[in-house]
This record gives C-alpha cells, structure tokens and sequence, in this order.
C-alpha cells in the first residue's frame, strides 16, 4: 500500500518540461491523494525556501528534499551534505561559463547554473575533483560527494519509517534515477528522459503535470497495488 509519494518538480509538476508553470489541477489530484491519507512530498533540485514555500501553499504534508537530496524538511530543517566549496563554484564558472541559477543565494550545499547543458568535459573536471554533477532539464548542478537525490531520500523514508514498497516517486529527469533507486514504485511521465524512463516501473501516457494526474486518479481508483 502506497502511504508516501515523491513528485519531482520542474518538468513533473508544470504544465511541460522547460516551463516553471505549474499545472494546477495535477496539485488538486496530489491533495485529493493528501484528503485519502497518502502523503505528498516535493522532492527537487531547487532551494531549501523556494521548495518549503510550495509545500505550505500546495497543501502537501509529508516533508520534502530540496537542493537534489542534500536538505531535507522532516519536523525540522536537516542538511545531509557537505557544504559546497565557495572556490569550486567560481572555478566551474568561469571554465564553462555559465550563470549562477537566482536561487544560489539562497542554497547551501547543490548549486544550479545555466545553461542546463552537461558537457563531457564537465563530467571530466567534477570527476576529478569528487564533485556529483547532474542536469535535471533546467540547470547543470553541482554538490560535494557524496549527493544527489538518493541521499534526501533515504532519509525521510527512515525518519518516516517506512518499506521502500509504501512509497511511490514520479519525475522526468536524470536527476530522478537516484530517487527511483530508493522507493518500491518508479513512475515516470511520458516526456521523461529516456534513461529515467529505462528505470521505470511506469511510464505514463501523459506529459508532465497531466502525468501526475493520471497517476493520482489511478491510485485513487485503486488500480495501482495496495
Ligand atoms: O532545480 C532544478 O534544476 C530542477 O528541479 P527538479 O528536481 O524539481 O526537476
Ligand atoms: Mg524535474
């Protein structure tokens, strides 16, 4: 019986991948799932406030992972990763030019640049320097090892207390594979990147926020195990 689902954010939540519009009714159907004693937790690679915010209007209430897996909202604010090393982010910058995402000022340990590009030889310098390096569609992103949404994860389900078989997690991008890798049911939206897709369990008929209100309705109408 599925108690918790994850829903990424950019790209899951919003009308298609690239837009930061929300899809409204897709937020309707996860409180409908919320009124049936399922929890909602946002789990993204965007910053600590931004996400926490979203959380309290959306009207979700089972936590949240901000900063892809490294700060996470359980009863209290908890920081799983190391903090980023101001010099690696000048470093990264000027390399390969790219701009500080608006909310690195408000970030502490991920850090978010544009354009969402990840090169080879980006892979190379974080490889090198032990640094997880990732692109969710929206930003390249970079945190100390170890990172990533796997992290965040693990330790909600812990602080929840729950099988990986009680939690669900549906994203659209490479940033998702380390949360799929953490929970019993792996869903997918259908314009999903197709390595993300290759680790589904479910993949949906419907783009983006339409996706998730697809699977909403097919919790709902008890078509997924429970
Ligand atoms: O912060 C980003 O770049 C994307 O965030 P997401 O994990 O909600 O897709
Ligand atoms: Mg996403």
């Amino acid at each position: 019986m599925i108690k918790l689902v994850l829903t990424d954010l950019d790209g899951t939540l919003t009308l298609d991948k690239s837009t930061f519009k929300v899809n409204l009714s897709a937020i309707e159907y996860l409180r409908l799932l919320e009124d049936r004693g399922i929890k909602i937790a946002i789990v993204s690679g965007n910053s600590y406030p931004v996400i926490r915010g979203l959380t309290t209007y959306f009207g979700f209430s089972g936590g949240l992972v901000a900063e892809n897996g490294c700060v996470l909202h359980f009863k209290q604010k908890i920081t799983v990763c190391k903090k980023m090393d101001r010099n690696l982010i000048q470093e990264f910058k000027e390399k390969f030019n790219v701009k500080d995402s608006w909310q690195n000022e408000y970030r502490e340990c991920d850090f978010g640049f544009n354009p969402a590009i990840l090169t080879e030889e980006m892979k190379r310098w974080a490889e090198e320097k032990n640094i997880y390096i990732n692109s969710s569609g929206y930003a390249v992103h970079i945190a100390m090892k170890p990172a990533g949404k796997a992290i965040g994860v693990r330790k909600l389900i812990e602080l929840y207390n729950l099988d990986k078989n009680e939690v669900a997690a549906i994203g659209d991008s490479l940033t998702d594979i380390d949360m799929f890798n953490e929970v019993g049911l792996k869903v997918a939206v259908s314009n999903s990147d197709e390595k993300l897709k290759e680790k589904a369990n479910l993949i949906l008929n419907l783009k983006s926020g339409e996706g998730v209100k697809e699977f909403a309705k097919m919790l709902i109408e008890g078509k997924i195990w429970s």
